[in-house]
């Protein structure tokens, strides 16, 4: 493969598939892949460790050749892996044939073959967008009443001593117009939430606001998100939520088993892991969050998806203990999560990388059909009216993009 700087500054999702997009970016900034040079399919307990293996012998046979080496140059790989080992959805690596990034202002071009590059690099173009659509998302396997219910089960078991927290998702469904382009729900995600990822990986898209791992240089960085609560009508009321979630017991407890699940796997990795004091009030357009960053400094060798394997899942889309979280999940959710809540991003040949959870997205099947998940985190203090009503914010950003 081979890296060359780019003079002009691209539009990224402008450049990607319409159809297949291939994209990890934020705030501008980041990768599209085009074309496919590679496609690894993975599924069950083992798909972590058999995805490293994979791309651990792609990289010892590589020709690398990088000018740029800025996160996202160099030989990449997109991935998204499903939430449960049981998931009949495989958890997939790409390898595009080309790469065009942007990162600290400066954009670049990778192309990535089998055979040796028989001229100079060929940037692509902006291929003309596609007709609009608006699709309306509508209630899937589990409706309003129904996740109502399983929260009020979920409650029962958390109340019996069972577990301590569960997260819950229902979903939404729709149906994608033939061919329809799928730039258009990324470029409103990109612009009405551009301090998350916005992702594409194998029809899997979304903007998301948790970032699992970015590493780079042996440090690794995650933001756990866990409590959530409306945004205020004015900005008086808005300030009062912001305090009242950073207050409140509920949100608190359902953050600490979050943090606490994020911190046991990556001390388990790091040589030293940092956590911020206190969860702060993480604001986005649609959501008030509580969130914490912690960063640790890798032992030699450790790579992003290793750590991706060991966070996954974290209690913020599990719940605590986490085998039992999960039983349960499998047990109330009527449907496959596939891979929403599940890590998506890219790797690098170095062992860097930037993953974000799956959260705030939707998968689109090759036939059109389009599933959309969204979930709460259930403790003992919870209600299922406010959970279902925190849900039906959370599918907004999705929804609306499609709409
Ligand atoms: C499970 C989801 O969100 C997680 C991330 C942030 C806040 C959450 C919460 O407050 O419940 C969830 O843990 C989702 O968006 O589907």
């Amino acid at each position: 493969m081979r890296t060359t700087p780019l003079e002009i500054r691209p539009q990224l999702i402008g450049l990607a598939d319409p159809v297949h997009p291939l994209v990890v970016q934020r705030r501008g900034e980041g990768v599209v892949g085009l074309g496919r040079t590679l496609r690894w399919e993975f599924h069950g307990r083992r798909r972590f460790a058999e995805a490293a293996a994979a791309w651990a012998s792609l990289v010892a046979g590589a020709t690398v050749d990088d000018a740029v080496r800025l996160p996202g140059s160099g030989l990449i790989a997109f991935g998204a892996f499903a939430f449960s080992p049981d998931s009949a959805r495989p958890s997939v690596l790409e390898v595009p044939s080309t790469v065009i990034g942007v990162r600290e202002g400066r954009a670049f071009l990778t192309e990535i073959s089998t055979e040796p590059f028989a001229g100079p690099p060929i940037v692509p173009r902006v291929r003309p967008y596609g007709a609009e659509y608006r699709i309306a998302l509508l209630p899937g396997a589990l409706d309003g009443e129904g996740y109502e219910a399983a929260v009020a089960d979920a409650i029962g078991r958390i109340t019996a001593g069972e577990l301590e927290k569960v997260v819950l998702a229902r979903d939404l469904v729709g149906k994608l117009p033939d061919g329809a382009d799928l730039r258009r729900v990324l470029c409103d995600l990109a612009l009405s939430y551009a301090d998350c990822w916005t992702y594409a990986v194998d029809g899997l898209v979304g903007a998301s606001p948790e970032t699992l791992v970015e590493a780079r240089d042996g440090l690794a960085r995650t933001r756990v998100l866990a409590g959530s609560s409306a945004r205020g009508a004015d900005a008086g009321q808005d300030q009062a939520a912001a305090v009242a979630l950073a207050t409140s017991a509920k949100d608190q407890d359902e953050h600490r088993f979050a943090v606490q699940s994020a911190l046991t796997a990556l001390r388990a990795r790091a040589a030293t892991v940092t956590v911020s004091e206190q969860p702060f009030a993480l604001k986005l357009p649609n959501l008030w969050h509580l969130a914490s960053d912690l960063e640790a400094t890798l032992e030699p060798g450790t790579t992003a998806l290793d750590l991706v394997a060991a966070l996954h899942p974290t209690a913020a889309v599990a719940g605590s203990p986490t085998e039992v979280a999960s039983a349960l999940i499998a047990e109330l959710e009527p449907s496959d999560r596939g891979r929403y809540a599940g890590p998506v991003g890219w790797l690098g040949a170095h062992g860097d990388g930037e993953w974000a959870i799956a959260l705030r997205g939707a998968q689109v099947d090759d036939d059109g059909r389009i599933t959309a998940h969204a979930g709460a985190g259930i403790v003992a203090a919870s209600s299922p009216v406010q959970e279902r009503a925190e849900t039906a914010m959370k599918f907004r950003p999705i929804a609306d993009a499609f709409a």
